[in-house]
């Protein structure tokens, strides 16, 4: 799947909507990731063992592979790159952004970072389902945040019934856009849906590849996960097979123009242009596209296969327009039709 860069989650929140009840959830449910947290104090966060002070630029590893900080926002791109230097045993960041500094901000410096270790892991914007309408009386901005986000995470449900909680969904889901809204309660939110299966799973030799075969497996193993069935009801996972090539243009096209309720969308591509027959992994996370070029393995079949996972994603509606990216439907693929993926390409 080539090289991947360690994804950066900016978790932004107005004030008490969960945005640490979600981190500590996160860190409680890591299935095997080693997340590094950035926080801007370490009051709230209340994981096993961890007893660190509220220092600014400290680093402690605890026992439950957590690598936690904390900096104040001058001092936020260092920590980025001490955290993801070279070999750093990390598989996903996690910034708490309560304090530290505006969204908007916060995404221009992880997209601007120079850092090739690094990537984009979205904005999650958690909001306080019950005190929505208030929230948004005393901040007007957080309209605009939730329009920035790339999964909105519509918290303390467990507060509203399920009348109340439909309106506010409604409301809600108006102002994201097509971005994936999530209605949970403290903050449960499912950690595959935020960051892919850990890369060393306990007892997996160190830098194996996590094939896409086995992401659709682990997909597959969730979705018949019987001990959770209402946090998998909450999200879909969906996968995409086309034996044929997908149109370049058409399917840059079905990336930036994201289908409602896609948060993340990984996989590879098969381009069918004639004069560069390379593979083409894809990744998204929210309106964030990357491609990356490789080779494909002798003897492997030439094809697209995509793993999509979203909130409220109309699936037949997304299969159709995957369908109508392929080759056959637009016609041979020339030089030119590469150009929208080359933008994206990274590296
Ligand atoms: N009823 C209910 N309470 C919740 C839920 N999620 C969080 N809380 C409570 O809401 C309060 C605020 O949660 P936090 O996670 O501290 O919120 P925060 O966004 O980190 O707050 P600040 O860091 O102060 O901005 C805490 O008392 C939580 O226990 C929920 O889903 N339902």
């Amino acid at each position: 799947m080539g090289t991947r860069g360690i994804p950066v989650t900016i978790i932004a929140g107005f004030l008490g909507s969960g945005k640490t009840t979600l981190l500590n959830h996160l860190l409680g449910n890591r299935a095997g990731l080693r997340i590094g947290v950035i926080v801007n104090d370490f009051g709230s966060v209340n994981i096993d063992g961890m007893a660190v002070a509220g220092q600014v630029d400290s680093m402690r590893m605890l026992d439950n592979g957590c690598l936690c900080c904390a900096v104040d926002a001058s001092g936020l791109d260092a920590m980025l790159d001490r955290l993801a230097r070279p070999g750093a045993p990390i598989d996903a960041i996690v910034i708490e952004a309560s304090g530290l500094a505006e969204p908007r901000a916060m995404i221009r410096m992880l997209l601007a970072s120079g850092n090739p270790l690094i990537e984009y892991g979205g904005l999650v914007e958690v909001v306080d389902a019950a005190e929505f309408p208030a929230t948004r009386q005393r901040h007007p901005e957080l309209d605009t945040h939730i329009g920035l986000a790339d999964l909105v995470v519509l918290n303390k449900t467990d507060r509203l019934t399920a009348g109340e909680l439909a309106d506010r969904h409604a409301a809600v889901a108006r102002l994201a856009g097509d971005a994936a809204v999530l209605p949970v309660s403290h903050g449960s939110v499912p950690t595959e849906l935020l960051f892919e299966p850990a890369e060393r799973p306990v007892g997996t030799r160190v830098g194996e590849q996590l094939s896409l075969a086995d992401l659709v497996a682990d997909a597959a193993e969730c979705a018949a996960d019987e001990e959770h069935p209402h946090l998998h009801s909450m999200y879909q996972t969906m996968t995409y097979f086309a034996p044929d090539p997908l149109h370049p243009r058409e399917f840059v096209r079905f990336a930036t123009e994201r289908p409602n309720g896609l948060y993340r969308m990984k996989g590879f591509v098969d381009f069918g242009s004639p004069g560069d027959r390379r593979k083409y992994s894809v990744q998204t996370v929210g309106a964030f596209l990357r491609f990356e070029r490789s080779r494909w393995s002798p003897g492997e079949q030439r094809a697209s296969q995509l793993v999509l996972i979203g909130a409220g994603l109309d699936e037949p509606a997304v299969r159709e327009r995957l369908d109508s990216c392929r080759v056959a439907v637009h016609g041979a693929v020339d030089d030119q039709a590469m150009l929208p993926v080359h933008r994206y390409l990274r590296g």
